[in-house]
């Protein structure tokens, strides 16, 4: 988790404190921050997508013999602190958090492993115990010092950059020439939100100010009400599109086939997949480069239709999948930085409206796709890049599938399905559903069946052969 907030750190300049414990991690960007335009929902997708590439990519490094099972996934959301008092009294939060929650396990478990208790005991035993009670369970009866154990376990851990001298290289006479650089680092203290620790730190004081008083207890109520959670339009559909962030470098440093490369898009459909097999709200997935649309059903509950949550929960898993799937796509070529997608929540209040979103993307593919062929053609034939641009200003598509008829013999309509029309997937009922267990999930699996298509979805008549999808 430490080693993920830290990438996060060097990745997001605007990131400048961060503080985690458990398995969450909040990340405090500058008041001043002009990061996607501080549209929420991209600053918290991207933040969580990218935590969770990093995780997946890292898993070896920390259990090199202990296999990832399932791609692991994380929520998240914006925290608005408009004073410097509210992020104090947040961040004094957490780590109270941090505290309660530790003291607990750690009585819970040494009365579990060596106190001989079952974990119903152990419960029971806890229950009413109050801080200092806790702290004599532990030393009483097993002869521990809370206060001596773990500080990564007991504080938490604070990430942020601080001023390091760098040797960049030395003089003739030996003499180093150094330079300052700001680099990511891990501290920890007794108490974050304490003017002691906080007041010390150079590069926070700079960053975002200083504490003028010490803050012991919060009130929960009054930080919780900071929390950014919009919630989406009831009765409409909810759909979720994530896009790769820079995929343009992604797909240079992975040398994808251009303008289509067919396992790159693939992989794009093994996640798209996988998350229809994970989220039964979601009804209908359409992707195309590095895009994909999730369609939750109209009366969906999922989060309760909280938006960060249903974006961060989708983007965060097909990310997850990404990094995991990658290795069964491409065997022989490496992942060399793990990749990231946003993601936004919109709602359509009718079917028209939502098959008018769907036909807005399939257009926007083969629009894409039929400039991407022409342009690419252009340039293995020898033109240069701006060349190919201007060649194309204003051409018409009959213009340009007559240029790809003529100069490179390649007939527009031949090409593979998938890249004229991108992916479609959704569940189908099965022609012999075999009932062998009677709870919901065993239904759904038993009796329909994911399907990825390459089909026009812009007329009537998909809809119509399939009218499951939307009713
Ligand atoms: N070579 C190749 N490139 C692809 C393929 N699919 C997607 N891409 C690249 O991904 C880009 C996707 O476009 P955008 O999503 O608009 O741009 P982006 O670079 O991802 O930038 P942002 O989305 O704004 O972060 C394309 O322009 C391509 O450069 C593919 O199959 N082959
Ligand atoms: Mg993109
Ligand atoms: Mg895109």
């Amino acid at each position: 988790m430490n080693q993920c907030a830290m990438a996060v750190l060097e990745e997001y300049p605007d990131i400048v404190f961060s503080y985690g414990y458990g398995d969450e991690y909040s990340f405090v960007l500058k008041k001043t921050s002009k990061f996607y335009q501080r549209r929420s929902s991209k600053i918290s997708s991207v933040i969580v997508s990218f935590f969770t590439s990093v995780y997946v990519t890292k898993w070896k490094e920390f259990f090199p013999l202990k296999e990832l099972r399932y791609p692991p996934s994380f929520l998240s959301q914006i925290v608005c602190c408009a004073s410097l008092e509210i992020l104090q009294a947040y961040l004094a939060w957490r780590q109270r958090d941090c505290h309660v929650q530790n003291q607990y396990n750690t009585c819970f478990w040494e009365l579990v492993k060596k106190g001989g208790k079952t974990e119903m005991e152990a419960q029971e035993i806890l229950k009413y115990a109050k801080e200092q009670d806790r702290n004599e369970l532990l030393h009483q009866q097993f002869g521990i010092n809370y206060n001596g154990t773990l500080a990564l376990f007991r504080q938490g851990t604070c990430i942020f950059k601080t001023e390091v001298e760098d040797i960049v290289k030395y003089n003739e006479d030996g003499t180093p020439v150094k330079r300052l650089r700001r680099k990511a680092g891990i501290f920890r203290s007794e108490n974050i939100a304490g003017r002691r620790f906080w007041n010390a730190h150079a590069s926070l004081l700079k960053e975002l100010g200083n504490f003028s008083e010490d803050c012991f207890k919060t009130n929960p109520d009054y930080i919780r009400s900071f929390l950014f959670e919009s919630k989406l339009m009831p009765s409409t559909w909810i759909v979720i599109r994530i896009d790769g962030c820079h995929f343009h470098r992604f797909a240079d440093v992975h040398e994808f086939n251009k303008p289509n490369d067919k396992q790159a898009l693939g992989l794009m459909n093994l996640c798209a997949e996988a998350v229809l097999e994970e989220f039964h709200d979601i009804v209908f997935c359409y992707g195309v480069s590095d895009e994909y649309s999730f369609v939750l059903k109209k009366d969906s509950q999922l989060y309760q239709r909280r938006a960060s949550k249903i974006v961060s929960a989708i983007v965060s898993f097909f990310s997850s999948m990404y990094v995991m799937k990658w290795k069964d796509v491409f065997r022989k070529k490496e992942l060399k930085y793990p990749p990231s997608f946003d993601g936004r929540a919109v709602c359509y209040p009718s079917n028209e409206i939502l098959q008018d979103y769907l036909a807005w993307r399939q257009v926007d593919c083969h629009i894409n796709n039929q400039y991407n062929t022409c342009f690419w053609s252009l340039v293995k034939s020898g033109k240069s890049k701006s060349e190919a641009q201007n060649y194309l200003k204003g051409t018409q598509a009959r213009e340009k599938n007559e240029l790809l008829l003529k100069e490179f013999g390649i007939n527009y309509n031949t090409l593979p399905l998938m890249f004229r029309q991108g992916s479609s997937i959704f569940r189908v009922k099965r022609e012999n559903p075999t009932l062998l267990e009677n709870d919901a999930s065993s239904v759904e699996k038993t009796e329909t069946k994911i399907v990825t298509e390459h089909c026009n979805i812009i007329e009537q008549s998909f809809w119509e052969a399939h009218p499951s999808i939307l009713d």
